[in-house]
C-alpha cells in the first residue's frame, strides 16, 4: 500500500510542479496548522456536573442516540487519544467548563476553580498539546429564562459574570502551565423566543457584563479572549442579544478575538468572506468550523465549498498565525470517534488543498481582468491529484492513509465503545 502511495505521490508532485506548486512546501506548511478538538462531540455536550447530565436549553441540540458515548472524563480522554492517533498534524483540546473533574461534588458554575481542571492541564502536558476553554452559559437553571450575562435579574447576571471571571482565570493558568495561550471563548445563548421590546437594554447589559467579567487582563501568552455571535437559537428565534454586529463591535473595541462559527449566519451568508473583513480591525480570530444543514445543526464537517473558502482565505492571505482553528460539531447519531476523525480530516484536507493553490498566478490573472482564465484555472484545480498528496502526507505523519482509519474506528468501537 505504502509503495502505491509513494508512486502516486511522485506523479502528483510532477503535475503540481507543472502549474508552479511545490507539494513538499505545502506539506511542510501544514505544520503551521493546529486544530482545536472540541471535547463535546465525545458525549453530546452533556458534561460531568452530575452523573446523568445532558444538554438542555441554550438553543442548541444534539440528535441521535448512538451507543458508546463517553460517560466520564477518563472516557473523554481515551476517546480523544484515539482520535489524535488517527489524525495527521497537530491538535489541541477545547474544553467546556462542564467537563471538570468534580469527583461527585456539586460545583455550581460560579464555583469552578483551577483544581477542577488541573487534571486536564496535566493530561495536555502528557499529550504535548495546548488547551482552550469555554465558560458554559447554558444547560443550567439560571439560564432557563433565556438570559445569562444580559439578564435583568441582577443576581443571575452576577452569577454568570462570576462564571466568566473564573473561567478566564482557569484559562490563563492553563496557558501559563502549558506554554501556549489558551483561547477562552464566550458564547451565551441569550435571546428571546418572541419579539422583545427592550433589545437595547439587554445589549447594554451584555456589554456591561463582558466588561466586568473581562476586567482582569492576563498576558496574551497565557490567554486570549474570544466572543462568539449567532443569528438565532432554537426557542430563541426572535432576537439574539449577542448578534454579529454586537460582537464584531465588541471585539474591535477591545481588540479581542472574534469567533466565527460558520453555522451562525444566515444560510446565504458566506463565512469565509468574513475573515478578511474582520481581520482588518482585530489582531486575531477564532474559528468554529462546523456544517450547518438548514440551521445551526452542527453536522460533522465535510470537505465542501464553504470549508474550502475558509481555509483558502486563511492560506492565501497568510493569516495562519492570526487564526485559531477550532471545530464545533456534535452528531450523536453516528460513531462519535468516526465523527471527529472524518470531520477533522476534512478540515485539514481543505487547508492542504489551499496550500496547493498557485495563488500568485491566480491573482495575476485576476488583476489582468482575465476572468474566464481565472474561472477555468479554479475548475481545473478541483481535479488535480490532491488525494495522492494527502495520502503521502498521512503516510509521512504515520497515520492511516485514505479510508484506512475506518477499520481502526470499527475495532475501537468493538473493543471499547460497545462495552460502555
Ligand atoms: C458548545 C459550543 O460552545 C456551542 O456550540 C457554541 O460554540 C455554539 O456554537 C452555539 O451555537
Ligand atoms: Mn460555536
Amino acid at each position: 500500500m505504502s509503495e502505491l502511495v509513494k508512486k502516486a505521490y511522485e506523479i502528483a508532485k510532477e503535475q503540481y510542479a507543472a502549474i508552479g506548486v511545490d507539494t513538499e512546501a505545502a506539506m511542510k506548511k501544514m505544520s503551521e496548522l493546529t486544530i482545536s478538538l472540541h471535547c463535546w462531540q465525545t458525549d453530546d455536550v452533556g458534561g460531568f456536573e452530575t452523573p446523568d447530565a445532558t444538554l438542555s436549553g441554550g438553543g442548541i441540540q444534539t440528535t441521535g442516540n448512538y451507543p458508546g458515548k463517553a460517560k466520564s472524563v477518563a472516557d473523554v480522554r481515551q476517546d480523544l487519544e484515539k482520535v489524535m492517533s488517527l489524525l495527521p498534524g497537530k491538535q489541541r483540546v477545547n474544553l467546556h467548563a462542564i467537563y471538570g473533574e468534580f469527583h461527585g461534588e456539586i460545583v455550581d458554575r460560579d464555583q469552578v476553580e483551577l483544581k477542577h481542571f488541573q487534571g486536564w492541564i496535566d493530561w495536555c502536558k502528557e499529550q504535548g498539546i495546548g488547551m482552550d476553554f469555554n465558560g458554559t452559559f447554558f444547560a443550567h437553571p439560571k439560564a432557563a429564562e433565556g438570559f445569562t450575562l444580559s439578564s435583568k435579574n441582577e443576581e443571575i447576571r452576577q452569577f454568570w459574570v462570576e462564571h466568566l471571571k473564573r473561567c478566564r482565570a482557569i484559562s490563563a493558568e492553563a496557558g501559563k502551565q502549558l506554554g501556549t495561550p489558551c483561547v477562552h471563548n464566550t458564547w451565551v445563548p441569550d435571546g428571546s423566543k418572541d419579539t422583545p421590546i427592550d433589545r437595547n437594554g439587554y445589549r447594554t447589559l451584555l456589554q456591561k457584563s463582558l466588561d466586568e467579567g473581562m476586567a482582569t487582563k492576563y498576558p496574551k501568552e497565557y490567554m486570549k479572549d474570544a466572543v462568539e455571535s449567532k443569528t438565532f437559537g432554537i426557542g430563541l428565534e426572535s432576537m439574539t442579544v449577542g448578534s454579529n454586529e454586537f460582537y464584531v463591535g465588541y471585539a474591535v473595541k477591545n481588540n479581542i478575538l472574534m469567533c466565527i462559527d460558520n453555522g451562525h449566519y444566515h444560510p446565504t451568508e458566506i463565512a469565509g468572506d468574513k475573515i478578511s473583513a474582520v481581520l482588518q480591525y482585530v489582531d486575531g480570530l477564532l474559528l468554529h468550523v462546523t456544517r450547518p444543514v438548514r440551521w445551526d445543526s452542527d453536522h460533522v464537517v465535510t470537505l465542501n465549498e464553504e470549508i474550502q473558502l475558509i481555509a483558502s482565505e486563511i492560506v492565501r492571505n497568510d493569516f495562519m498565525s492570526r487564526v485559531n482553528v477550532g471545530l464545533d460539531f456534535f452528531d450523536a447519531s453516528i460513531n462519535r470517534i468516526g465523527a471527529y476523525v472524518t470531520g477533522t480530516r476534512a478540515a485539514q484536507k481543505a487547508f492542504l488543498i489551499a496550500m496547493l493553490e498557485p495563488t500568485k498566478d491566480l491573482v495575476a490573472v485576476e488583476e489582468a481582468g482575465k476572468n474566464f482564465e481565472r474561472l477555468a484555472m479554479l475548475e481545473e484545480l478541483k481535479t488535480m491529484p490532491f488525494a495522492a498528496v494527502w495520502d503521502y502526507y498521512c503516510l509521512q505523519e504515520g497515520v492511516p492513509t485514505g479510508a484506512g482509519y475506518i477499520s481502526e474506528i470499527q475495532k475501537y468501537e468493538e473493543e471499547v465503545l460497545s462495552k460502555r
